[in-house]
């Protein structure tokens, strides 16, 4: 089968990107997903996307990780995706997109920022010294107090193959509170390694270095990759609503591929 492909990335998170409104790519493996990401034997990437048809909004998006294996929601994905989207005519300052944790609007920015609205959040587990919540993908959250020197690979594999954690997985962040803002360094789940920035982590890291006042937050976010920033309204205690994760989404090429 011959693939045409885009590669975008997005804070150095990367995605190998297809355009299969027309259904060519339907029948692509698990298999060949994990080929395509493969770094030395494929084209490369934290994980692989289909832009998709949906009657009801400007696209579908599917998410595949590194390993093959059908995803969660991601973050920095949802924001390629709906660079993407633009490159390929779907035309409109603003669009919306399902995902599978429910349906998505993202915003193009004049900077070339790419702001994506994440699903509201009403649930955080707050244990001692960690957080563990969804924001489209599970997410554990650990406030350090210097994230540059830490071994992200290994004691993030650490925590992800615990006992609580080890059949379903999780993603693991991170996080320093800085002056202004946060640093987060994130292992994820299906990749099964550190990546330079995960959008939904970050999102997660964001929420819960919140204060404990309700009001709207605005949180400038460092990553291996680059900066993002975080936007969100605290109603409660634990719950979180009008939530914007905000960055650049790049092209980086397209090309064939035989598989
Ligand atoms: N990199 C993604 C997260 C992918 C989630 C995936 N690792 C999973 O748990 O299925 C992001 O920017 O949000």
């Amino acid at each position: 089968m011959n693939i045409h492909f885009y590669k975008y990335q997005g804070t150095g998170n990367d995605f190998v990107i297809m355009d299969n409104r027309d259904g060519a790519y339907d029948q692509l493996t698990n298999e060949q997903v994990h080929f395509l990401c493969d770094r030395r034997f494929g084209v490369g990437g934290d994980g692989l996307m289909m832009l998709n048809k949906h009657p009801e909004y400007d696209f579908e998006m599917k998410y595949y990780n590194a390993d093959g294996k059908p995803g969660s929601m991601c973050g920095n994905g949802g924001r390629c995706l709906t660079a993407f989207s633009r490159k390929m005519g779907i035309p409109g300052e603003k669009v919306t997109f399902i995902a599978s944790d429910g349906p998505h609007e993202a915003i193009f920015r004049e900077n070339g920022w790419v702001e994506l609205k994440m699903q509201d959040v009403d649930w955080v587990e707050a244990g001692p010294l960690y957080f563990y919540l969804n924001t489209g993908s599970p997410h554990f959250v650990k406030p350090v107090d210097d994230v540059q020197s830490l071994d992200v690979y290994t004691e993030g594999r650490g925590i992800r193959y615990n006992e609580r954690f080890a059949e379903v997985g999780t993603n693991v962040n991170f996080v320093q509170q800085l002056e202004n803002g946060i640093f987060v360094r994130t292992y994820e789940r299906g990749v099964e390694d550190e990546t330079y920035s995960c959008g939904t982590g970050v999102t997660a890291a964001a929420l819960t270095s919140a204060g404990q006042e309700a009001k709207t937050y605005t949180v400038p976010v460092q990553t291996l990759g680059g900066p993002l920033e975080v936007r969100f309204t605290k109603s409660g205690e634990r719950s979180f609503h009008d939530i914007w994760l905000c960055g650049p989404a790049t092209l980086v090429f397209e090309g064939n591929i035989n598989i």
